[in-house]
């Protein structure tokens, strides 16, 4: 037996939902670059979901379920009012997430209707448990979501009490539907793998949750902002970066397992981030991410992914930069409980095994002898 270090390359699943194939990727087929040019991210929520775009009703009928249910308990904000000051905003959504399953009285019922109604729950309760946290945090009382909008509005709205602007709304949701999926990721996988043991969907998500939080997945958005203020202006990053670089600091934002030519995500935050800071006013944040990039790209041939634009989009939209991966969070619920839901349907406990590589043979030694 021989272990290959991360699993690159290795096939652990089947699944219909979403595919990279020679550096495309597609949601149930459709490619993600018609999807971001056209789609919402209510539709992208019912075709990963139910295999299908929806038509008019069938849409406007998921946006009415989404806003039905998208108030949390309100033992759930009690607790958040708990939480100790200046927590991590993962670890907050996580224990959050998991604490909406013990008040959820169908949270144990494993039938397929229970599920896909806990799918639901989930993906319109991130939102507003995110919003209620900053909102907390800041000795502020929550929002309650605004029934009939849109999740990229309704999550604006809970954050500020504002009525936030069009461009606003529809940059979110364009992030949303960027972020929803993308086959088999590690929050992913982590999830498949809690609900394979035939566990609740609430565990899986909290599983899930769990794993973005990492540098190396989800928490990367937050850390490229971090360095982009670090670096401060356009006229530090030559030497920023080649001191990474020679160093070999990882450059965050850079680099996939998956794709070596580019993530075809990127381009479309690299647009956003452009036209977002022309219309602020502010081309800071987007001059320098254009300039580290040409110098990372150059010398390690290394592309940006999906957080690396992602982080300028978001501080152009005003979101603090400890909300980016709560952001991702909420999106990626989409794309994990259809994964959750798909393992369901055809499962199978998903445990591999490890080539040992300890010391053999040894004998006991009793206690007194060692
Ligand atoms: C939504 C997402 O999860 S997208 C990914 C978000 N994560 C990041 O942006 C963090 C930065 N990037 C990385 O750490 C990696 O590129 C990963 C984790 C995304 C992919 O990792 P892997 O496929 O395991 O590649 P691995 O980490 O082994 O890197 C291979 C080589 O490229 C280098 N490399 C990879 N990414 C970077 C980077 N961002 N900056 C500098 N060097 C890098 C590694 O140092 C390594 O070099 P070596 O062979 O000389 O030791
Ligand atoms: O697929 C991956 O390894 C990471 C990623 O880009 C994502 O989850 O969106």
């Amino acid at each position: 037996m021989t272990a290959t270090k991360g699993l690159e390359g290795i096939v652990a699943t089947t699944s219909s939902i979403s595919s990279i194939i020679d550096g495309v990727l597609t949601y149930r087929g459709i490619n993600i670059d018609d999807l971001a040019e056209n789609a919402t991210f209510e539709e992208v929520v019912y075709l990963l979901w139910y295999g299908k775009l929806p038509n008019r009703s069938e849409l406007a009928g998921l946006i009415k379920d989404l806003s039905d249910n998208a108030s949390v308990p309100a033992e759930v904000l009690n607790q958040i009012k708990l939480y100790p000051q200046n927590v991590n905003t993962m670890a907050a959504l996580r224990t959050a997430v998991s604490s909406l399953a013990l008040y959820d009285a169908e949270a144990g019922d494993m039938t397929p209707e229970s599920n896909l109604r806990k799918a639901i729950k989930l993906q319109a309760q991130l939102p507003t448990l995110v919003a209620a946290f900053d909102r907390i945090r800041k000795g502020l009382e929550p929002i309650a979501p605004k029934a009939g909008a849109s999740l990229a509005e309704n999550f604006l709205f809970m954050l500020t009490g504002k009525d936030p602007e069009k461009i606003a709304i529809q940059a979110l949701d364009k992030a949303l539907v960027l972020h929803a999926d993308h086959e088999l990721n590690a929050s992913t996988f982590a999830a498949r793998v809690t609900v394979a043991t035939l566990s609740d969907i609430y565990s899986g998500v909290t599983s899930a949750i769990g794993a973005l939080k990492g540098p190396l997945h989800g928490g990367a958005n937050e850390a490229v902002m971090a360095m982009l203020e670090e670096i401060g202006t356009a006229d530090n990053v030559t030497s920023y970066i080649h001191d990474k670089l020679e160093n070999k600091v990882k450059i965050m934002g850079f680099g996939h397992r998956v794709y070596k030519n580019g993530d075809p995500r990127a381009k479309h935050l690299q647009k956003m981030s452009q036209e977002l800071g022309k219309l602020t006013g502010n081309m800071n944040w987007y001059d320098m991410s254009i300039q580290i990039e040409e110098i990372v790209t150059g010398q390690k041939g290394l592309k940006p992914n999906v957080d690396f634009y992602s982080a300028s989009v978001y501080t152009s939209l005003e979101i603090p930069r400890d909300l980016f991966t709560p952001i991702f969070a909420i999106s990626r619920t989409s794309g994990w409980t259809a994964h959750i839901l798909e393992q369901y349907e055809n499962n199978r406990l998903i445990r591999p095994r490890a080539e040992y590589t300890g010391p053999s043979h040894q004998a006991y030694v009793p206690i007194d002898n060692r």
